[in-house]
């Protein structure tokens, strides 16, 4: 038997695995990386995040980045040299982290790496019908493999996109293993770039399960903002926000997009909510003149608008619930205050530390329990694909040597 499926196998028979999730969002703020001792599967998965830390990106890194990132032309070569590099440099960061928490790679069962999103367009996006679904990640798992040591399991997206979904979310199946509860219905709210929500009903059944994104949380307003206002990469507990005035034309126009009017579940990113979309909506509501302050204020309550509407949406033909959430969206005071004003049924927006994940870490614990369902899971039927969560196994298997 080859080692490395030797070292799996033992792995996966070991009561408890540690596994380090790494998730680099649409952000492009950082590698959130976290530590995992993960014992169990399924639905019997117990996560105890050992150590959680977000390693900021370089200006450097970001500009690469921007270059290639939600755009339809870009330069193929540069493509091509970023996924190793990415690959290489999440590598290095994980190895610097270790060497911070006096780990050594040898204790480490796997890393569990999305890598990063640099284009994601499902069909109802692109509307191409010769083509499905597609989404691309860079960051190729084997560099990461070999840099750390480690045995790596990337790509996560692309058998939900084979198997019938849109490659998205994913945070789903942590979701639905992990904060599940029987004493009372939950909607786990994440506000990254992007916005999503998890619906985990109290009786456990998956078939009832839904998620969704739900359009833009902070990424118009952090493109805004690092446009007019750098060296500013976003607005700091809503600042700037705050100080401009809600113009309702201009609402009303970014409220304009078929996407809102879709039902769940659906998928978007950047690639559709940019600062292009917001100029073309100045446009249609003539509003090209209007102050920053003011252009934030309406961009943010934009997002509190979409995601209050999938709440309320979501929580349409449901008894009582509550709503955890986590992204950095969490840390923008005016986004959640507008929020609670649009939900008449949510009273408190309570945060996923309360069931015991700091909400920052969130997305990188969730890749590490899909990693670990990959390799000790894959025994309890999950999901369905009319709600795009089909039933699969994630990720692929990168060796050190
Ligand atoms: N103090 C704060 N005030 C306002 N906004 C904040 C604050 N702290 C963080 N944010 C927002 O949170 C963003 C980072 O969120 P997060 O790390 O969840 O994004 P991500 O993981 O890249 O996104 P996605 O889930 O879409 O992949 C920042 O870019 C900023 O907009
Ligand atoms: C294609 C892609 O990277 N999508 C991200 C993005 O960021 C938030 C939202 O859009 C979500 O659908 C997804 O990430 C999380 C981790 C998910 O798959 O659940």
């Amino acid at each position: 038997m080859n080692k490395h499926i030797e070292k799996l196998y033992n792995s996966a028979k070991k009561p408890s695995r540690l596994v380090i999730g790494l998730m680099s969002g649409t952000s492009l703020d950082g590698l959130d990386v976290a530590l995992c001792k993960i014992e169990g599967q399924g639905s019997d998965t117990k996560v105890e995040v050992l150590e959680f830390t977000t390693v900021d990106y370089t200006q450097n890194y970001k500009s690469k980045i921007k270059s290639v990132f939600a755009k339809r032309q870009v330069d193929l070569q540069q493509v091509t040299l970023l996924h190793p590099w990415v690959g290489v440099l999440h590598g290095q960061m994980v190895n610097q982290c270790l060497a911070d928490w006096g780990v050594n790679a040898s204790e480490i069962d796997a890393i569990a790496s999305h890598g990063q999103t640099i284009y994601h367009c499902p069909l109802r996006q692109h509307g191409l019908p010769e083509f499905g679904n597609a989404t691309l990640q860079i960051g190729d798992a084997d560099h990461l493999a070999v840099t750390t040591g480690i045995t790596t399991l990337g790509d996560f997206r692309q058998k939900h996109i084979a198997a019938g979904g849109e490659g998205a979310p994913l945070a789903v199946y942590g979701d639905y293993l992990f904060f599940t509860s029987r004493q009372e219905n939950r909607i786990l709210l994440n506000m990254g770039g992007i916005a999503n929500l998890t619906y985990l009903p109290k009786t456990a059944d998956s078939s009832a399960v839904f998620s969704s994104d739900t359009g833009p949380g902070n990424t118009i307003m952090d493109a805004f903002v690092q446009q007019h206002f750098a060296p500013l990469q976003y607005d700091k507990d809503s600042a700037i926000a705050r100080q401009g005035t809600v113009h309702s034309g201009l609402l009303s126009a970014l409220l304009e997009h078929e996407f809102f009017t879709l039902n769940f579940p659906k998928t978007t990113g950047p690639e559709v909510f940019n600062l292009g979309y917001l100029a073309a909506a100045q446009q249609r509501s003539s509003t090209q003149e209007l102050g920053l302050e003011d252009v934030l204020a309406t961009l943010n309550v934009f997002s509190a608008t979409t995601i209050a509407n999938a709440l309320n949406n979501a929580a349409a033909e449901l008894g009582e619930f509550n709503v955890y959430a986590s992204g950095g969206g969490i840390h923008n005071p005016l986004l959640m205050e507008h929020i609670l004003n649009l939900c008449p049924r949510v009273s408190e927006v309570r945060d996923t530390s309360e069931l015991g994940i700091h909400p920052d870490a969130k997305e990188a614990v969730l890749f590490a329990i899909l990693a670990n369902e990959c390799l000790v899971g894959g025994q309890q039927a999950f999901g369905n694909i009319e709600q795009g969560i089909p039933n699969v196994t994630m990720g692929k298997i990168s060796f050190a040597d």
